[in-house]
């Protein structure tokens, strides 16, 4: 270890930028989760002007199958170093399909102002103009920095420094993949970042929730609206036992005729009922737009997209049952 320089963990968990293609024009066929995270970092020699780096393998895996205990695991792990002394910034190696809800996730959940950062890239390492080694150098340029400090979690992609709060993977196929409604916080350019706003919502230190306090994460489901939609799989998914069900509306989060009865009765046997939207560039519900909320005793996501919707429901309820409850802390957070 250089003295002087930041000492940055990259903890590696799979995804496209582990991953390997046939040949170099393979940009979109490809398997994800091949390559170890000690290859990753040899990859990129650069890091090493950044950054006294090492590396963890916690898990090697497409990010479309992470599970809850996966994300307790990671979030576990995260904790433990930036409790300790001899880190200054941690790293995450994702797939870029669940991304954003790992990166609300431990946003919510990670009692540190140490810089975290998630990161990934939308081509393997094999194909030609591949963007995991720019984005992991842009990632640990972050995690080294004083200014990344207190800024809640971190996504850094296609040059961009995005809050991992309200951060979507918006598009596939391009690396201008991932977009945030409310706009980026600032950009990397060769290793050296550049400020321009900050996030405004409840977050890491200033976050009332702790991973360790978390012992497991309650069942969510999320029902998707579409024209001649039915009941079946919110009935499904309270059968299966979940707390709460994120409604993923149409527009302002409008639920259709066929469907309200019976959230009212799923309410009224204690699930939680979320409504969100299914619009692309940001839905924004507010209570008693389009639904009567408060005679419902129905939440509002507000601006938050299903896939975070989830996360938070499932966080809040390691910490309360009280609808009002959960309905501040999807103002708040
Ligand atoms: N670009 C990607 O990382 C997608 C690969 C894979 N589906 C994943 O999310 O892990």
């Amino acid at each position: 270890q250089e003295a002087g320089k930041p000492n940055v963990v990259i903890l590696a968990t799979g995804g496209t930028i582990a991953g390997a293609g046939a040949s170099a024009a393979n940009s979109a066929t490809y398997t994800a989760a091949k390559v170890g995270v000690d290859q990753l970092i040899a990859g990129v020699p650069e890091l090493s002007q950044l950054a006294n780096v090492r590396g963890e393998q916690v898990l090697q895996i497409a990010s479309e199958s992470i599970t809850n205990d996966n994300l307790l695991q990671l979030g576990r792990r995260v904790a433990e170093l930036a409790d300790s002394k001899d880190v200054d910034g941690i790293v995450i190696t994702h797939g870029t399909d669940t991304l954003e809800e790992t990166a609300y996730f431990l946003n919510l959940v990670e009692k540190t102002d140490k810089p975290i950062i998630v990161v990934g890239s939308m081509r393997p390492g094999t194909a030609m103009s591949a963007d995991g080694m720019l984005n992991l150098y842009n990632a640990v340029a972050v995690a080294g920095s004083k200014e990344a400090r207190g800024k809640g979690v971190l996504v850094t992609m296609n040059d961009e420094i995005q809050s991992g709060r309200d951060v979507t993977k918006s598009m596939n196929i391009k690396t201008e993949a991932f977009k945030s409604p409310w706009g980026p916080l600032g950009m990397v350019v060769e290793g050296k970042s550049y400020w321009f706003r900050l996030p405004a919502k409840r977050h890491t230190m200033d976050s009332e929730f702790d991973i360790k306090d978390i012992k497991s994460l309650p069942n969510v489901g999320i029902a998707y609206s579409y024209g001649n939609v039915d009941d079946t799989a919110y009935k499904a998914f309270a059968q299966a036992g979940a707390k709460a069900i994120i409604h993923v509306g149409t527009g302002n989060g409008s639920v259709s005729s066929r469907v309200v009865p019976t959230l009212q009765a799923l309410r009224k046997d204690g699930v939680q009922i979320i409504r969100s939207s299914h619009v692309n560039n940001g839905g924004f519900v507010l209570r008693n737009a389009e639904q009567p909320d408060d005679k419902y005793d129905w939440v509002v996501a507000h601006d938050l997209n299903p896939q975070k919707a989830r996360i938070l429901a499932m966080v809040a309820l390691t910490k309360t049952q009280d609808s009002k409850e959960l309905q501040r802390m999807f103002w708040e957070y």
